[in-house]
C-alpha cells in the first residue's frame, strides 16, 4: 500500500483550522489536524513545501518510520510548527491504519481503560456574580468540572473571559494582536475571592479549576497557589511560564495545590525536568501540538511512572479531528485526569461531522472504525481563511508581558 495523494484543507467556519488528508492507492483516507492558532499557514507552508513531497509513495502502514523521518531526518527538531505538521501526518495515519483494521482508534491503542471520560467546561463572567451563573449553567448541563475565570476590576480585557456576559470566548479576535493592559496585583487580590464564591455557592463535590495563562513569576504563583489551597482546586494551570522548568519546583515547595502545565509543548523535552521531579500533577501537551499520537503516547508513558496524569488541551482552536483522537487516547490512557473541553461552533461541527458524544459531563467516544472524525470538503470550502492572531499583555508602564 502507498500513499498517493496528501493535501490540506484550511477553512473558518467560526475560526481558522488546518487539516491535513492522505489519501491512499487503495482508496483509504485519513485525516489529521495541523491548526496552531495565529499561525495557521506556517504549518501550511511546511506541510506543503517540505513534508508532503516526501510523503507520496511511502507505505502509510509505517506509521513509527514516517514519524521519524520526519523528526529526525529535518535535521531541525522539535518547535510547534514542525511538531503540528507531524502531527498532522501522524493522526491521519493512525485513522488510516484504524480504518485498514475495521476498529476504532482505541482499540488499536491497547482498548478501553475507562467507560468515559470526564470533561471540564469554561465558565467566564466579567464579574464574580456574571461568573457564578454560568458555573451553574454548567452544573445544570451536567459538567462535574468546570474551569472558572473572570474579569479582575482594574483590568480591561483580561484572558479568557468574554468581551460581554454570554458571548462565547474567542481569543484570536482580531486580524493583528489586541494589546491587553495586565497588573499582577489586581489579578493575585482577586482569584481568591472569585473561589471563596465558588465553593460557598456550589460546595465541595465540584471539581474546579483556574488557568492563569503563564502570567505569574514563581514566587507570585506560590502566594496564588498557597491563598486558593482552602478551596481545593483540581488544579491551578500555566501558573508561570514554563521554558525555566526548575522554576516549578519552587511553586511546589510552597503549596499543595495541584499544577497542571504544558499546553504549548511540543516535546517530551519540554516535560521532562518537571515529570521526573514531580513538580506537576497533569500534563497538557495535545496532540496536535506535540507530534501525535505517536510522541503523545511516549510522554504520557513517561508521566505514568511520575503520578502525573493527561489533562489535555481543548480549546476550540484545536479542531473536532483533534478533540476526536483525543477521546479516544483518553478512553485508553491508563493515567488519565481529564480533558478541557469547549464546544465548538454549529458551523465547526457541520464541517466536521463526528461521532463523539457529550452525556452528563463526560465525553463518550465513538465506534467507526478510525478516529471518528471527518471532513466535508465542499463545506470547508464555504468558509476562507481570515488572518486572526493572539492579543499581546503590556504592564501598566508599557513593559511587554505574557498573555
Ligand atoms: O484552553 C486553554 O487552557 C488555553 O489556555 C487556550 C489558549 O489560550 C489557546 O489555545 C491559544 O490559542
Ligand atoms: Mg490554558
Amino acid at each position: 500500500m502507498k500513499i498517493e495523494q496528501a493535501y490540506t484543507i484550511v477553512s473558518s467556519p467560526g475560526r481558522n483550522f488546518v487539516t491535513l488528508k492522505i489519501v491512499t492507492d487503495q482508496g483509504e483516507y485519513g485525516i489529521g489536524d495541523g491548526t496552531l492558532n495565529g499561525r495557521e499557514m506556517a504549518v501550511v507552508a511546511y506541510l506543503e513545501e517540505h513534508v508532503i513531497p516526501t510523503l507520496i509513495g511511502r507505505d502509510p502502514q509505517r506509521i513509527e518510520d514516517i514519524w521519524h523521518y520526519l523528526y529526525r531526518g529535518a535535521y531541525w527538531r522539535r518547535g510547534p510548527v514542525t511538531m503540528s505538521a507531524i502531527a498532522a501526518v501522524d493522526m491521519a495515519l493512525w485513522d488510516i491504519k484504524a480504518k485498514l483494521a475495521g476498529m476504532p482508534l482505541y482499540q488499536l491503542l491497547g482498548g478501553k481503560s475507562r467507560d468515559r471520560v470526564m470533561v471540564y467546561g469554561h465558565a467566564t463572567g466579567r464579574d464574580i456574580e456574571a461568573c457564578l451563573e454560568e458555573v451553574a449553567r454548567h452544573v445544570d448541563e451536567g459538567y462535574k468540572a468546570v474551569r472558572v475565570q473572570s474579569g479582575v476590576p482594574g483590568i480591561a480585557s483580561i484572558y479568557g473571559v468574554a468581551k460581554k456576559d454570554g458571548e462565547p470566548y474567542e481569543p484570536a479576535d482580531a486580524e493583528l494582536p489586541a494589546e491587553h493592559v495586565w497588573s499582577t496585583s489586581k489579578y493575585l487580590n482577586h482569584v481568591p475571592k472569585l473561589f471563596a464564591a465558588v465553593r460557598e455557592r456550589f460546595g465541595d463535590d465540584l471539581h474546579v479549576l483556574h488557568d492563569v495563562h503563564h502570567r505569574l513569576t514563581p514566587i507570585e504563583a506560590a502566594r496564588l497557589g498557597k491563598e486558593v489551597e482552602p478551596y481545593h482546586l483540581f488544579w491551578l494551570e500555566d501558573c508561570v511560564p514554563a521554558e525555566n522548568q526548575e522554576a516549578f519546583g519552587l511553586i511546589r515547595q510552597h503549596t499543595t495545590t495541584p499544577l497542571a502545565v504544558g499546553e504549548v509543548f511540543n516535546s517530551l523535552y519540554d516535560a521532562k525536568a518537571l515529570i521526573e521531579n514531580q513538580w506537576i500533577d497533569y500534563i497538557r501537551a495535545t496532540l496536535t501540538h506535540a507530534g501525535g499520537i505517536t510522541h503523545v503516547r511516549r510522554i504520557a508513558d513517561l508521566a505514568g511512572l511520575y503520578h502525573v496524569r493527561t489533562g489535555f488541551h481543548g480549546p476550540t482552536d484545536l479542531s473536532p479531528i483533534c478533540l476526536g483522537a483525543a477521546i479516544h487516547f483518553d478512553t485508553w490512557v491508563p493515567n488519565f485526569g481529564i480533558q478541557e473541553y469547549m464546544p465548538h461552533t454549529s458551523a465547526t461541527d457541520e464541517v466536521f461531522p463526528h461521532d463523539y458524544r457529550f452525556e452528563d459531563g463526560h465525553f463518550i467516544v465513538g465506534e467507526t472504525p478510525g478516529h471518528g472524525v471527518d471532513i466535508d470538503e465542499q463545506l470547508a470550502k464555504q468558509y476562507p481563511y481570515k488572518r486572526a492572531s493572539l492579543p499581546v499583555n503590556r504592564l501598566e508602564d508599557g513593559t511587554l508581558w505574557h498573555w
